[in-house]
């Protein structure tokens, strides 16, 4: 493949980026061995760099990551892409704003989407970063782009930057793969205190008032624009 330079400077920033983020997901312990990946578009390129299959955060190099089209076709590579590869070009094809994509199984969020439960908007830090719950997209295959219609088509209807796949995972999306690795984070947490909040008894909700006014406020001081829509092409 051959790329204009400008281009080729990009990929190698972000394959140092993208190797860099996902070692720290492991070192936070929302990665264990190879159970995530992380990837990020490629700006003006139609390309996006995603961790390699089976890869162990305590292993990657930026070399080891893999540029892809924005479908899913490996353009350099010299190991196998992630298993999710289509499903992430199938976001950045459709979630404009999306510039990277972080996939966890950490375990309370994962338990959460295990019971098929999304985790109810119950701490202000919820209203801030997701705007209300955070939801539970259906079981779907890992192979082809069916995980990411479904992260496009559950988000559509959620402020939430961050969906749980039933009886799978997170997939954190961002307007940089910061971004999506810190929704990832916060995702981890909520589901945490959410769930040592129900072992005491019933959490008290936050009425939709006063988490639109929560998220509003944190959108103005962060300077977060808000993820618009999906579009469907
Ligand atoms: O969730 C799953 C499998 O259950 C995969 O997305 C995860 O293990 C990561 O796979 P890849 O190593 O990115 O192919």
């Amino acid at each position: 493949m051959t790329l204009a330079r400008d281009v080729t400077t990009r990929v190698a920033e972000l394959r140092r980026h993208i190797a860099a983020l996902y070692g720290d997901l492991g070192r936070r312990g929302l990665v264990t061995w190879a159970t995530g990946n992380a990837s990020a578009r490629v700006p003006d390129a139609d390309l996006l760099v995603i961790t390699p299959l089976g890869i162990n955060p305590d292993d990657i190099t930026p070399e080891g990551t893999v540029v892809a089209d924005l479908h899913g076709n490996v353009m350099d590579a010299e190991l196998p892409p992630s298993s999710d590869v289509e499903s992430h070009a199938y976001v950045y094809r459709h979630m404009h704003q999306a510039n990277g994509i972080v996939h966890t199984h950490s375990t309370y969020a994962t338990a959460w989407a295990v019971r098929n439960e999304s985790v109810p908007c119950v701490l202000t830090m919820m209203a801030n970063e997701f705007g209300g719950e955070i939801p539970v997209g259906p079981f779907s295959l890992i192979g082809d782009d069916s995980v990411g219609r479904q992260i496009v088509e559950v988000l559509s209807t959620h402020r939430s930057p961050a969906v749980l796949m039933r009886n799978h995972g997170v997939y954190a999306i961002g307007a940089t793969p910061r971004d999506a690795a810190r929704v990832a984070v916060m995702c981890e947490e909520a589901a945490r205190t959410v769930h040592i909040s129900r072992q005491l008894g019933e959490p008290v909700e936050i009425s939709r008032l006063l988490v639109n006014a929560l998220h509003a406020h944190h959108r103005d001081i962060s300077g977060q624009p808000p993820l618009p829509p999906p579009t469907r092409r």
